[in-house]
Parts: structure tokens; C-alpha cells; sequence
């Protein structure tokens, strides 16, 4: 059972070509699903620690696992029993099947198990499930003491988060040979409790993967405050969003974080050590700056749509969101050659690129690629994409970051990241990674304030 943090994320094509490619020599599908079957078997062993389980079996190779994890559980001494919500119908399933020494239980009928493990669908779903699968599936699952779901939980489609039925929440979820876009994307990953690997040696490929803990720049004897990272936050109406992701960029290590600002620029305002100056355009010309951020608290006024004209015209590093997010044309992006990430939530993110009509990690690929930027499409299933096609899907920190403010704290870390020399994907990475961590390290009812100042903690 292998953590997911860095793994590849391959689609249900892209894992079936995997399996093809994983089949030379003695490998056949059959002992691929041998081979899965006895890797969940060694799981739901340890999981189960003695309680008695209940296997439920589809009709495909997800069901074929079953029946061998079953199997094998059972030689292990468990005691085990095993539902079934059809015959099995594929060749291997049938052959699997065999293994099963005892009779099959009807689903509808199976008395519940402490362990409920799930084997009726899995990256083959193509449908709902019937109504007496997903009751069946409802019944024993609420009975049960611990969930456990083979490769995805029944009911969810493989690439795109959703769900087709009606799913209930599971424990633990076994990814078997990598992990799915489902396995992070919403809302199918709240229902999958913890996601673990079963590696079963087939080779995961991909352009795709999941976050993973970044190799974060550290200052040493030859640093300063500006080849430490500066970064330039171009305020607007709203100083409150600008002063939070300031305050963020100097806690995710930025050596010399500039505001600018208009009207009272007090340079008494704590923290003291924002160096607060007026805006003007020339400012933005700073040789040293490493970045600009623009966008939390911009406002949409024409000074707003000024300033976001004189940050692209700047020929610095951007990260660009909130009000710019709102003011900017994809085309203009498009046009625009510099190094910049954009870090739309939804909203922002439809009103750029238009609505997902498909899975959002499609959708932030071509967002990328059409922006020529790299794209953090945020929410609790954070996507990111550069225009070359690499992606890095972000499973879910904290529930809690839903509050105001915590957006702009995203923004100003990420900024920290670009200005100390990180290419444009891994400064979005590190930034994401820090904004989780912290907002972890924050525990409940956390404010953007707090989330800001755990960043320097969190950032080893
Ligand atoms: N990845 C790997 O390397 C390995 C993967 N392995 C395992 O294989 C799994 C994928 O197997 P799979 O393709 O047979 O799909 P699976 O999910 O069992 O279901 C397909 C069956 O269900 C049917 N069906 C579909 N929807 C339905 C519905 N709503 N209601 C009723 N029926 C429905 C569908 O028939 P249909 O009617 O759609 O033609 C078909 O008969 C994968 O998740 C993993 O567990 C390992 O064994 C080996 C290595
Ligand atoms: N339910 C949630 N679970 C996890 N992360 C969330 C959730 N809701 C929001 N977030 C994260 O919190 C941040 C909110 O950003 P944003 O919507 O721009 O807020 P604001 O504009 O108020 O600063 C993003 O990083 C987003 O990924
Ligand atoms: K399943």
C-alpha cells in the first residue's frame, strides 16, 4: 500500500495501453490480475486485522479480483464470504471465479462483514449502476465497520470525478497499477477515503501525476534579500488581498516583498517588513524584481485594467488572478510571451476559458495550452497545467480553506517560488504544496492571516 504523493495518473485508456505494454514475455492479463488479486489480498489481511469479510463481485476483471483476493484471504485463514451481483462474464473472471471454493451469496441477500470490500465495478463502469446494486451496495456498506474499495469505488467514472449513481463513502480506496484522475478529482475522491497503490508491475507512464513534496530553494552565504527572490504585489481598491498575499510571499521566503499601492501609503502598517511604496508603471521596471503578482484586491476599475497592462507589458515573471483574472483576454495572454501562471478558482476560471463540459483535467490543459501559461485551476481538486501537456493533480488539504482571502495567500506564496528562480510548474507546485501544508498545520476554523503566517513553518 504505497502513499500517491508524486505517482503517475493515467486515464482508463492510458491503463489499458499500460497493460498491453506490460505484456511481454510471461506476463498475460490473467497474471496481472493474479497479481492483483494477491496484492489486495495482502492488504485487506492487515487492514482487516481478524474481522471477518465480505467480498461483493461484479461481473468484470474487478469482480475477477475479488474472487482471487477472496480466495487467498480465505487460505490465509480469514474468515471470508463472497456476494456476488452477477455471473462473471469476461474470460478471466470466469476463470478466477473457480478459485472460489464456497458457494456465492446473492447481493441482495449477503448478511453484512465488518470488512466490506468492494469488487462490482471498476475502470470498466460504463453506466449507472442498477438500483438493487447501489441498495445493496448502500445496505452493507453502512454496516460495515471498514469500507474498502478495489481500484475505485463502484459508480464512479475512471477519468472525470463524477459519479454515476449513487456511491457511498469508503475508508480506503486500492488503486491497482496507478492512480486515476477520479482518485483525486471531485466529488468522486471525498467518497474514497484514504487512496493507496497496489503496485503490480505494470508501467505507469505519464504526463500526469500527483503533487508532491517539492525540493524548495534555500538561501545560503551567497544570498541576499534580492537574489533570495523580490516580488512586486500591485495593489488596488482592495488593499486587504494584496496586504494578505504580501504577507504570504515573505513568509514563503521571498527575500524583498514590495506593495504597491496608491493614496495613503503608510509606511508605519505592519508587517514592517513590506517595504510600502506608490504605485506608478515605472516601478514594475525594477531590474531585480524576480516577480509580479497582480490580481488580489486589483478591483476592475480602469486604473485596475492599467496597471494589468503595465505588469504584462513589464516583461517580468506573473502571477496573475483574482480581478486580473476578470479583466484579462485569453487572446491577450496568448499574445503575451513572458513567463506567467494563472491561478483562476472556478468561477474565474469559466468566465476565462468557458464552462468544463468535460473533466477538469482536460479542461486546464487546454486552458494552458491556450493561455500559453501555466494554469492552477483551483478548488478542493486543485489541477495544475503548463502548455506542454505536463499536469500535477492536488488532493484535497483542508475542507477549511474555504474561507475568504486564503486565494490570495495562494497567489503571494506562489510568487515567493517564481522570484527565486523556480521554472513556472514547480513554482506553482511549491506553492501549492505550502498553501496545504500549512492550511493542515492550521488545524480548524483557520483564518487567511494565520494560513500566511504557518507558511514560514511548513516551509522546511
Ligand atoms: N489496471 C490493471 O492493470 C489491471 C486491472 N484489473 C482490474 O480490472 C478492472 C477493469 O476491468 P473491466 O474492464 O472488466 O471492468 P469492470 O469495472 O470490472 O466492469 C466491466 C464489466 O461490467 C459491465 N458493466 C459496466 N457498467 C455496468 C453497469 N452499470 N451495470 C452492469 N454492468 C456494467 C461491463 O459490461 P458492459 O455491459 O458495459 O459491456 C463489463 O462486463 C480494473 O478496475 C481492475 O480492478 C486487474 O484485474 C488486472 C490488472
Ligand atoms: N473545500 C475546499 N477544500 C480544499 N481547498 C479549498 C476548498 N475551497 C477552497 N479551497 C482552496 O482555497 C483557496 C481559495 O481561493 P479563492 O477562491 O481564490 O479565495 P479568495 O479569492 O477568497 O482568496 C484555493 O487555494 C482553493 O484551492
Ligand atoms: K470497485
Amino acid at each position: 500500500m504505497i502513499p500517491i504523493d508524486g505517482l503517475a495518473v493515467l486515464t482508463a485508456a492510458e491503463m489499458r495501453s499500460a497493460e498491453q505494454a506490460a505484456m511481454i514475455g510471461d506476463v498475460t492479463e490473467a497474471s496481472l490480475m493474479d497479481r492483483a488479486g494477491a496484492a489486495i489480498a495482502q492488504a485487506v489481511a492487515r487492514l482487516a486485522a481478524g474481522r471477518e469479510v465480505l467480498v461483493l463481485c461484479g461481473p468484470g476483471n474487478n469482480g475477477g479480483d475479488g474472487y482471487i483476493a477472496a480466495a487467498e484471504l480465505k487460505r490465509r485463514g480469514l474468515a471470508v464470504r463472497v456476494a456476488a451481483s452477477e455471473a462473471p462474464r469476461s474470460d478471466d473472471a470466469r476463470r478466477v471465479a473457480a478459485f472460489w471454493p464456497d458457494a456465492v451469496e446473492s447481493l441482495e441477500r449477503a448478511e453484512p462483514a465488518p470488512v466490506l470490500v468492494d469488487a462490482i465495478f471498476g475502470t470498466g463502469l460504463s453506466r449507472s449502476p442498477s438500483a438493487v446494486v447501489e441498495h445493496a451496495l448502500a445496505r452493507l456498506t453502512d454496516a460495515a465497520w471498514l469500507r474498502i474499495a478495489v481500484d475505485l469505488p463502484t459508480g464512479i467514472a475512471t477519468d472525470t470525478g463524477k459519479v454515476l449513481g449513487k456511491t457511498p463513502r469508503f475508508d480506503v480506496t486500492l488503486a491497482l497499477g496507478a492512480v486515476k484522475p477520479s482518485h483525486v478529482l471531485q466529488p468522486a475522491a471525498s467518497l474514497m477515503g484514504q487512496v493507496r497503490l497496489l503496485d503490480i508491475g505494470v508501467p505507469t507512464k505519464s504526463s500526469a501525476r500527483i503533487l508532491a513534496r517539492p525540493i524548495l530553494p534555500q538561501p545560503d552565504a551567497t544570498s541576499h534579500k534580492y537574489n533570495r527572490g523580490m516580488v512586486a504585489i500591485v495593489a488596488g481598491s482592495m488593499s486587504g488581498a494584496s496586504e494578505l498575499a504580501a504577507l504570504a510571499t515573505l513568509r514563503a521566503g521571498a527575500g524583498y516583498v514590495l506593495h504597491l499601492a496608491s493614496g495613503d501609503v503608510s509606511a508605519s502598517a505592519a508587517p514592517h517588513a513590506i517595504v510600502r511604496r506608490n504605485y506608478t508603471a515605472d516601478a514594475l521596471n525594477e531590474d531585480r524584481i524576480g516577480a509580479v503578482v497582480i490580481g488580489p484586491g486589483l478591483g476592475r476599475n480602469d486604473d485596475a485594467s492599467d496597471r494589468l497592462e503595465a505588469a504584462l507589458a513589464s516583461g517580468r515573471p506573473l502571477v496573475i488572478d483574482g480581478d486580473a483574472l476578470r479583466l484579462v483576454a485569453v487572446e491577450t495572454l496568448a499574445a503575451h510571451d513572458g513567463r506567467k501562471i494563472l491561478t483562476p478558482h472556478g468561477g474565474e476560471f469559466t468566465h476565462l476559458f468557458g464552462e468544463v463540459t468535460d473533466d477538469k483535467l482536460s479542461a486546464t490543459r487546454r486552458a494552458a495550452q491556450q493561455s500559453g501559461g501555466v494554469v492552477v485551476h483551483k478548488g478542493a481538486d486543485t489541477v495544475i497545467a503548463a502548455p506542454d501537456g505536463r499536469a500535477i493533480l492536488c488532493p484535497e488539504a483542508s475542507p477549511w480553506l474555504s474561507t475568504a482571502g486564503t486565494g490570495d495567500v495562494l497567489a503571494g506564496a506562489i510568487g515567493a517560488m517564481l522570484a527565486a528562480g523556480l521554472e513556472p510548474l514547480a513554482a506553482a507546485e511549491a506553492g501549492v504544496w505550502l498553501h496545504a501544508q500549512a492550511a493542515r498545520a492550521c488545524g480548524k476554523a483557520f483564518i487567511a492571516d494565520d494560513l500566511a503566517d504557518a507558511l514560514s513553518a511548513v516551509r522546511g
